[in-house]
């Protein structure tokens, strides 16, 4: 059987380390930074939204991860990122999947999932 792209992202410790280093390449990333450094002042809220996070793409990725976070236009109302911001949230996705290793096969179709959410995300 194929291995699905959950497994093929290290499992529930792969996808835990890419979420982890996704948020630090946001948080250093100067079109989009200003909406997470907040964050740094909320542990709490901020590990609540990387335990959804890991849940989200673990779920959406064939693993056993069931999601209980607020849909993606819930979770995005109000903040009415640009197309830039989301293009830049896409550049440190792909950036963190390739210093991970992760095959081109995986990265690619961690592009299309990722990039099918966009208009559930921009402008809302
Ligand atoms: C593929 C693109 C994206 C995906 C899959 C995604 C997914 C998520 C998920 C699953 C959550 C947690 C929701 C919850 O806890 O209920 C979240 C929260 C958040 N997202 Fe995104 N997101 C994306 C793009 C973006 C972009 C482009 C930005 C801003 C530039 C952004 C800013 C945020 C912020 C600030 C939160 C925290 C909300 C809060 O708890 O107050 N996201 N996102």
């Amino acid at each position: 059987m194929e291995r699905s792209l959950y497994d093929r992202l290290g499992g529930k410790p792969g996808v835990a380390a890419l979420v982890d280093d996704v948020i630090e390449a946001h948080l250093k990333n100067p079109v989009i930074q200003a909406r997470f450094l907040p964050y740094l002042e909320m542990p709490e809220r901020l590990a609540t939204a990387k335990a959804h996070l890991c849940d989200f793409f673990g779920a959406g990725s064939g693993g056993p991860e069931t999601y209980t976070g607020r849909s993606m236009v819930e979770a995005h109302r109000g903040m009415n990122i640009s197309a830039a911001e989301y293009l830049a949230a896409m550049d440190d996705i792909m950036a963190t999947l390739e210093a991970h290793d992760i095959d081109e096969q995986a990265r690619k179709d961690v592009l299309m999932i990722s990039f099918s959410l966009k208009p559930e995300i921009v402008r809302q």
